[in-house]
């Protein structure tokens, strides 16, 4: 009783206390003036009184004082009110937090009805949301699953405009804060990667937690758009902003006086917008070159809409998550911050499986052949191919007897080879019960489902002529395709985008499935010339500008821009060649001859091959030569990528070999190139075959552990050595001892910003003692402590070639700073090191100042930031004051005071040969 008694007095004491919160921040007051005359605590006279209040805040008092007279019941009936309408007073949640309001049995009998129609609105996007989000795209039909038992984390680095890294977000939360934003005046949060990284599950994922409150965000509208919906209006059609947000999200019941259109116009901060696939939009620019639509009012193309609102034309103060594959460009000035999606790491991975996988037999089964197969696991890192193949491993592997993945080298094409197989086998022809635990034949499965496999073929390839991802019911039947052909897997219904109730439409499973059907069409058609299939060759290799066109008139409204269509990304067409190359492999023929006429299928191999070949060498004829520190270097474009990723799937050892010829100069860098595990082994492919020694500079891409063990037989060749930020681990680092040291041949090692520890460290300084022409090394942003910094430094006391070293940001301290200090007094021939940010004090400093007079031969040197203070300022003054030869010396950021700054002042008299010191 005592108790009751205290929480009575203290709901009224909380109303009194907090009564300015209240005014300030209570909005919706008509739901609480229902609710409280709903339960009969107040009377039609009340309600009255309050309503002919003038203002919101007195209206607030009013009501305050009413349920104060009223008594307890009413003031905690009143708070509870706030506590269920969530989304109509969501500025109050973090208050109920604060009072830690947990409603009494009392309160919870009296119902409360959400009478706010912003609430209500709310309330049902959510509920839209959560039941449209909660389960993963299956791959049958029949089968869901839920995200939350499949979603993995992803790697997503932050970057700046320079695409610099500002290192990896923890949590979704962190997606939309204020970390690592780069440019505030912009609006949209852009997340990019590659085809099947996740980004469109990512989103999802968003999605899904806003919908169930599980999202830091105070934003209360979420409106998700797939940007590939804007290439299907027809060019004349106009549409309000109004209609394009609840058309295409869900309609506000009850809302007669357009309060949430209203109040999303007033409070566009408020909402929060996903726009997934801003490479998928295929529009003519025509539509384009209009004027922008800046009123809300006004009726306009939807993707003038979207491009209105992704500028902050239209409901400026939004928040805005654009996703599109990498190498889309977007003007910097609109963006606010970059998120660059990597994929699983191998961690990632693990833990996919886990979950993919609930029979531990079958979790075992597939860890052991992705252990075999590094390359497997590299392709696995991109999560629509892992997906790809542990769905098929489990459908195959209970249909028949001994499934195992293929032991031979993997391609992207032996997976949607699976995949098909798969969709396949379901047709009647091939009932489960007459296959289960038969011999698996692949080729069967194919011939018998022909009939299907050619008229989905068709249809994809058609699409992709006219750059379409979307099919109408009309498309699907001209192709041949009937009812049944559909549940097969190939396509699934996108019944977002039906909202006039016109005949369903449809998209194939995923983009890249898509271009692995056209694939098949180009191969399987026998009425087009034979040379019909290079047709999206000679697409791709057309010269293009990079696309930042819609942004730059968006902006500027001014330029009319030179291009046809600015959005159109040609990878889709890129991968379609690719899976060409991969179908019409010598390792296919088998089945593709069950397919395809053999006389045909020949021909297309031939001209494909002497397409491939002229093409590589045109291309590496045409490659921008330089000379640099390390000779002379080639650069090489994306596209090149693309070629030898299709010279690996073609498995022509004759064009690898070819390839690896043609390139002529002694260095080839592949930075910035956005090239990924999966890659390094196309590119080991052709590496193998050449004879000469060869630089490679992958600075910059996502390699991961098992891209360099991909790269292992190349190793032997090389003579430089650069794969800084691309996250490998200690694992990289013990290939690359192995081999360095094997064949002694490497003159530069770059693994700057990775996860190296002590123990990669070791390995490292092995590589230094073991190189006799090992020059540079540069280790800097690792995780080096002490320990293996004392091994670095000891390996370099002993080399005698290497010269140039870079340490910056390691945490080596002060006792790795005495092992370099030794190490500069018996190594003379070190002429750059850099020991920044490495937690150096003092006590380190002076170590290496003193060692340093006795040094002629090291020119620059570089201890910034550190924690050095004044009395480490005297012994470099000294040291600059010997005059040894230093060239530039960098020690800003450290704690020095005007006191220890004087020092320098005299000793710089007497220096004839620093150039630099700051
Ligand atoms: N984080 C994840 N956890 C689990 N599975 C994932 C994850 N990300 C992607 N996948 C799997 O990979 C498939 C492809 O992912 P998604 O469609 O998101 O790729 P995308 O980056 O949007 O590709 P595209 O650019 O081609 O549209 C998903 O259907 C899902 O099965």
């Amino acid at each position: 009783m005592g108790q009751k008694e205290e929480a009575k007095v203290s709901c009224l004491n909380i109303l009194t206390y907090h009564r300015e919160l209240l005014v300030s921040r209570l909005k919706s007051i008509q739901c609480i003036l229902d609710n409280l005359l709903a339960s009969g605590f107040v009377c039609e006279e009340d309600v009255e009184i309050v309503q002919r209040t003038v203002t919101k805040t007195d209206q607030v008092r009013k009501i305050l004082e009413l349920v104060q007279c009223k008594g307890e019941e009413a003031c905690e009936f009143f708070i509870y009110i706030i506590y269920k309408v969530y989304d109509a007073y969501i500025d109050l949640q973090p208050w109920l937090k604060e009072i830690n309001y947990n409603p009494s049995n009392d309160v919870t009998v009296i119902q409360v009805v959400n009478t706010d129609p912003i609430s209500r609105y709310c309330e049902k996007l959510r509920h839209d949301m959560s039941r449209d989000t909660c389960f993963i795209m299956s791959y049958s039909q029949q089968e869901e699953t839920r995200l939350e038992e499949l979603y993995t984390d992803t790697l997503m680095e932050l970057l700046n405009d320079r695409n610099e890294s500002l290192g990896f977000l923890e949590s979704l939360d962190q997606l939309l804060g204020d970390h690592a934003v780069f440019n505030t005046q912009g609006e949209i949060i852009y997340v990019m990667g590659d085809a099947g990284v996740g980004k469109s599950i990512l989103l999802q994922k968003l999605q899904n937690l806003w919908s169930k409150k599980e999202l830091q965000t105070d934003t209360i509208f979420f409106f998700k758009f797939r940007c590939r919906m804007f290439s299907i209006f027809k060019d004349t059609e106009q549409i309000s902003l109004r209609d394009l947000l609840f058309k295409y999200n869900c309609y506000p019941d009850q809302d007669p006086d357009n309060e949430v259109f209203d109040y999303i116009l007033r409070f566009p901060e408020k909402v929060l917008f996903t726009f997934d696939g801003y490479d998928e939009i295929q529009e003519d620019l025509d539509l384009m070159n209009v004027p922008e639509v800046v009123s809300p009012e006004d009726k306009a193309h939807p993707l003038q809409l979207l491009i209105s609102l992704l500028c902050g034309k239209l409901l400026k103060g939004s928040q805005k998550v654009l996703t599109a594959r990498t190498g889309i460009q977007i003007q910097s000035k609109v963006i606010r911050k970059k998120v660059a999606l990597k994929g699983f790491s191998p961690a990632h991975l693990k833990t996919y499986i886990d979950l993919h996988f609930k029979e531990q037999e079958h979790r075992e089964l597939v860890s052991v052949q992705l252990d075999a197969s590094p390359h497997l696991c590299g392709l696995c890192s991109t999560p629509l191919f892992p997906w790809i193949v542990f769905e098929s491993f489990r459908h195959l592997h209970t249909m028949h007897d001994n499934f195992h993945l293929p032991e031979i080298c993997i391609t992207l094409t032996d997976i949607f080879l699976l995949l098909s197989e798969v969709f396949l086998s379901r047709t009647a022809s091939l009932a489960p019960s007459l296959l289960k635990k038969s011999t698996r034949c692949a080729s069967e499965t194919f011939k018998a489902g022909l009939r299907p496999l050619a008229a989905f073929a068709k249809l994809a390839l058609k699409g992709m002529e006219r750059g379409s991802f979307i099919c109408s019911q009309e498309e699907i039947t001209v192709c041949g395709l009937t009812e049944e052909d559909l549940p097969l897997g190939f396509l699934r219904p996108v019944s977002e985008y039906d909202a006039s109730g016109s005949p369903a439409t449809f998209e194939f499973l995923h983009i890249t499935l898509q271009s692995f059907l056209a694939a098949c069409a180009l191969v399987l058609d026998e009425q087009d010339a034979a040379s019909s299939i290079l047709k999206f060759f000679t697409e791709c290799s057309r010269k293009r500008e990079a696309s930042c066109l819609p942004f730059d008139f968006c902006i500027s409204g001014s330029s009319k821009p030179s291009e046809k269509n600015p959005f159109a990304n040609n990878e889709h067409l890129q991968f379609t060649n690719l899976f060409l190359c991969g179908l019409l492999s010598k390792a296919h023929t088998g089945l593709m001859e069950h397919l395809v006429s053999p006389v045909l299928l020949k021909k297309k191999r031939a001209l494909l091959k002497s397409y491939l070949s002229t093409s590589v060498k045109s291309h590496l004829h045409g490659l921008p030569h330089y000379t640099g520190e390390e000779g002379v270097k080639v650069h090489v474009l994306p596209n090149f990528l693309w070629i030898l990723r299709c010279i690996f799937e073609t498995g022509s050892k004759d064009i690898a070999q070819m390839t690896a010829k043609g390139i002529t100069s002694g260095f080839i860098k592949l930075g910035y190139c956005n090239v990924f595990s999966g890659d390094c082994t196309a590119l080991n492919f052709v590496l193998q075959h050449r004879q000469k020694l060869l630089g490679l500079g992958m600075d910059n891409n996502n390699i991961s552990d098992y891209g360099v063990k991909q790269l292992r037989p190349s190793f032997c060749k090389m003579t430089v050595v650069r794969l800084c930020v691309n996250q490998l681990s200690d694992s990289s680092i013990e290939v690359l001892a192995e081999e360095l040291c094997k064949h002694k041949v490497v003159e530069v090692l770059g693994l700057y910003n990775n996860h190296i520890t002590d123990v990669g460290a070791r390995l490292v300084a092995q590589i230094i003692e073991e190189c006799p022409k090992l020059r540079m090394v540069k280790i800097g942003k690792n995780k080096i402590t002490s320990v293996g910094g004392r091994y670095l430094a000891s390996a370099i006391q002993k080399s005698t070639s290497i010269f140039d070293v870079g340490m910056w940001g390691n945490s080596i301290g002060d006792e790795g700073a005495e092992a370099f200090a030794e190490a500069l007094r018996h190594h003379p021939r070190l002429t750059n090191l850099s020991l920044s940010a490495n937690g150096i004090t003092s006590k380190g400093g002076k170590c290496l100042a003193e060692a340093l007079k006795k040094n002629s031969v090291l020119r620059i040197y570089w201890l910034v930031p550190n924690e050095m203070t004044d009395d480490a300022a005297a012994h470099f003054a000294e040291l600059v004051q010997a005059n040894t030869g230093l060239t530039h010396l960098w020690l800003i950021s450290n704690q020095f005071t005007v006191d220890g700054i004087k020092h320098f002042a005299e000793a710089l008299n007497h220096n004839t040969a620093l150039k630099e010191i700051w």
